[in-house]
């Protein structure tokens, strides 16, 4: 199987533990979000499966091996770590050339991966003129050159435009149906969530998560239920006698945490208050992965810490 396997995986600098005894393991035929906050570790322990860093401690194996000790590299895995890394006098055709005969891939792949990745029209252009967003499409075409069953892509939405970025969004799914093992990191959650079906969470070099998406939303959000109604004050009285904690917002709505849209309604109809509109909300991905990995960002700022209380946080963007 080419699965992705790292077992106790320790990285040091110096005193700086990079990777902190990481143990997980990235399945082939589905996408796995690889998340954390900068300097959580992510590059490191891609490089460290890649065998361009040296472990301090434990393994890091693809399909079982060492990667170091594959004998058709770009054809076992494809991977984009960094976009900058191409060099700008070639032109975006001759170095997937470069690429494809020193790893004896025929050269009608270069065609297939230039179209695949949208930069056909430009691969006779030298790639110092490129934009971050295709110079990204540049070094995914030469992740997929070798047509590989593991794919390792680190912030490939880095600089793509929003065409870009839905276009990726379809590319991994289907690598993904296709049955290979795809890695793809980023620091941002809800983006992740759009392509990804499993999250290994990374903060501080530890792993937070290994979890599916949808177990990871359902165990971390909380039900809350927003509420309108023409006798606002009496529906106030109401929850808060039955029980509940009623914060009125700034629009007149009630948002009650802790209940479902099906409860207040019950309530309302038993109470006859009527009710102009009653809905469920979930808080979202976006705030559930801070509220995990806000003790273990390295480089936090205040802006990351919303309160996860506050009304006007919650939003329906998961
Ligand atoms: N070559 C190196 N020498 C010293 N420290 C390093 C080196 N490479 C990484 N680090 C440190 O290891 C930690 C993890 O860095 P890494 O780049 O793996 O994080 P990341 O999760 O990929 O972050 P980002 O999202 O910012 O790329 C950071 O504190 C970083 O400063």
């Amino acid at each position: 199987m080419n699965s992705i396997d790292v077992q106790e995986l320790t990285k040091e600098y110096g005193t700086k533990r990079a990777v902190d005894r990481l143990t997980f393991s990235v399945l082939p035929g589905r996408v796995t979000g690889f998340l954390g906050p900068n300097g959580a570790g992510k590059s490191t322990t891609m490089r460290l499966v890649l065998g361009l860093d040296r472990p301090t401690s434990g393994t890091a194996t693809i399909g079982g091996r060492p990667y170091t000790h594959s004998e058709n590299p770009l054809r076992e895995v494809g991977a984009l770590l960094d976009a900058q890394a191409a060099h700008g006098s070639r032109t975006a055709r001759n170095h997937l050339l470069a690429l494809a005969v020193s790893n004896r891939i025929p050269v009608r792949r270069i065609d297939e991966v230039l179209e695949e990745a949208g930069i056909a029209e430009v691969a006779g252009k030298r790639i110092k003129t490129f934009s971050l967003g295709m110079r990204q499409r540049l070094g995914i075409a030469a992740a997929l050159l070798g047509d590989p069953k593991v794919v390792m892509l680190d912030e490939p939405s880095n600089g793509l435009d929003p065409e870009g970025i839905i276009w990726i969004r379809e590319l991994l799914r289907r690598l993904a149906h296709q049955g290979r093992t795809v890695l793809v990191s980023s620091h941002l959650m809800n983006e992740t969530a759009s392509f990804a079906d499993h999250l290994v969470v990374l903060g501080k070099g530890r792993l937070l998560a290994d979890t599916p998406v949808r177990e990871f939303l359902d165990a971390r959000s909380r039900p809350r239920v927003r509420v309108r109604t023409t006798e606002s004050s009496r529906l106030g009285e109401v929850l808060t006698r039955r029980g509940y904690t009623p914060v009125r917002g700034d629009d007149g709505r009630w948002v009650v945490d802790g209940v479902k849209a099906e409860e207040i309604g019950v309530i309302a109809a038993h109470e006859g208050i009527p009710i102009l509109e009653l809905s469920d909300e979930q808080a979202t991905l976006e705030q559930a992965y801070l509220d995990l990995t806000a003790e273990e960002t390295e480089f936090a700022s205040a802006a990351a810490s919303i309160s996860p209380a506050t009304p006007s946080t919650t939003g329906q963007e998961a």
